[in-house]
């Protein structure tokens, strides 16, 4: 288990800490850390990476003090940056052949065991150069998992994805995460939603959630609703609710919104999605720009 305790990063340049009395404990699973841009999630991970010091607190991984101790953790981490890069005139095989050896991995066929794990086994002479973004993260995921870590910490990795790539990626992260601690960042709802065992939102530097997404839609049983407007209401009712959803139809505009109470007259309850669930959490995520997708 990895335990975070009230963790705070204030940067020289910043008068606001980017993260502040963070609070965390960490189980074998997929812990998807959800927040807008300029959150902390960078910042965040960076800490439990061990790549950047915290201010303040304490990251403890089985009971060591990895903030005195970072390589205790380090031998066990797997960690791939936001913008992780490739060299591209080497083949698959070859740049993970070299991180391998820069790793001080002696096993052979671990590069090409990886390759296969991240269904890259096809393209192992490829240069990484001619890979699509998606097939670059699945190789920067081959790299992270060299040295087989106990802790697997992913950056964005979905970020400029198609939806083909980024199932197939969520596929590998929820599989590693049945058998260690992956800890992935996103600002992307529908990325949690099926592969996250776990939820953490963070908003300016503090987590304001962490449950698991069923618990989060359960929550938000009850607020809900689905309505059908004429168009002409539409702007009204946008500026007093959170409308989550908006389709336009020749008999009106049928609209979700989430709201503690009945808000118009015809309106009927709903099953509530995940993104709606976090509507529904509270004010600040509401105008924090969270795309489903
Ligand atoms: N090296 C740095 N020096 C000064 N301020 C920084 C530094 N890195 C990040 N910040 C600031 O800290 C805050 C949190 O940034 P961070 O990159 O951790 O957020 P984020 O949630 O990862 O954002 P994004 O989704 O855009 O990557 C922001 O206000 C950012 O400007």
């Amino acid at each position: 288990m990895l335990i975070l305790e009230n963790l705070s990063k204030c940067y020289k340049s910043s008068q606001q800490p980017a993260v502040a009395g963070v609070f965390l404990e960490i189980k074998t699973g997929v812990l998807g850390l959800l927040g807008s841009n300029g959150a902390g999630k960078t910042t965040l991970l960076q800490m439990l990476a061990t790549v950047t010091p915290p201010t303040s607190g304490r990251i403890f991984f089985r009971d060591v003090d990895v903030v005195a101790q970072p390589d205790f953790l380090r031998q066990k981490l797997g960690y791939l940056p936001q913008n992780f890069g490739v060299y591209s005139s080497l083949t698959a095989l070859e740049f993970l052949s070299y991180f391998a050896a820069l790793k001080g991995i002696s096993s052979r066929n671990r590069p090409m065991e990886l390759l296969e794990l991240v269904n890259l086994h096809d393209v192992s002479h490829r240069p990484a150069g001619t890979f699509s973004g998606g097939m670059k993260q699945r190789l920067g995921i081959a790299v992270a998992l060299l040295n087989e870590p106990e802790v697997l910490i992913v950056d964005e990795p979905t970020a400029g994805l198609d939806p083909e790539e980024r199932n197939r990626f969520k596929s590998i992260l929820s599989r590693i995460g049945s058998e260690r601690i992956v800890v992935f960042s996103t600002h992307i709802v529908s990325d949690i939603e099926t592969v996250a065992s776990e939820v953490a939102v963070l908003h300016k530097g503090r987590i304001i959630e962490c449950a698991s997404p069923e618990v989060l839609i359960d929550r938000a049983r009850g607020q809900v609703w689905q309505a059908v407007i004429p168009s002409q209401q539409l702007p009204e009712v946008q500026t007093r609710y959170k409308v989550s959803s908006v389709v336009q139809k020749a008999e009106g505009v049928h609209l979700r919104l989430v709201c503690p109470q009945k808000p118009l007259e015809d309106a009927h309850l709903v099953e509530p999605t995940l993104e709606e669930a976090f509507l529904a959490i509270n004010e600040p995520l509401a105008s924090t720009g969270y795309v489903s997708i």
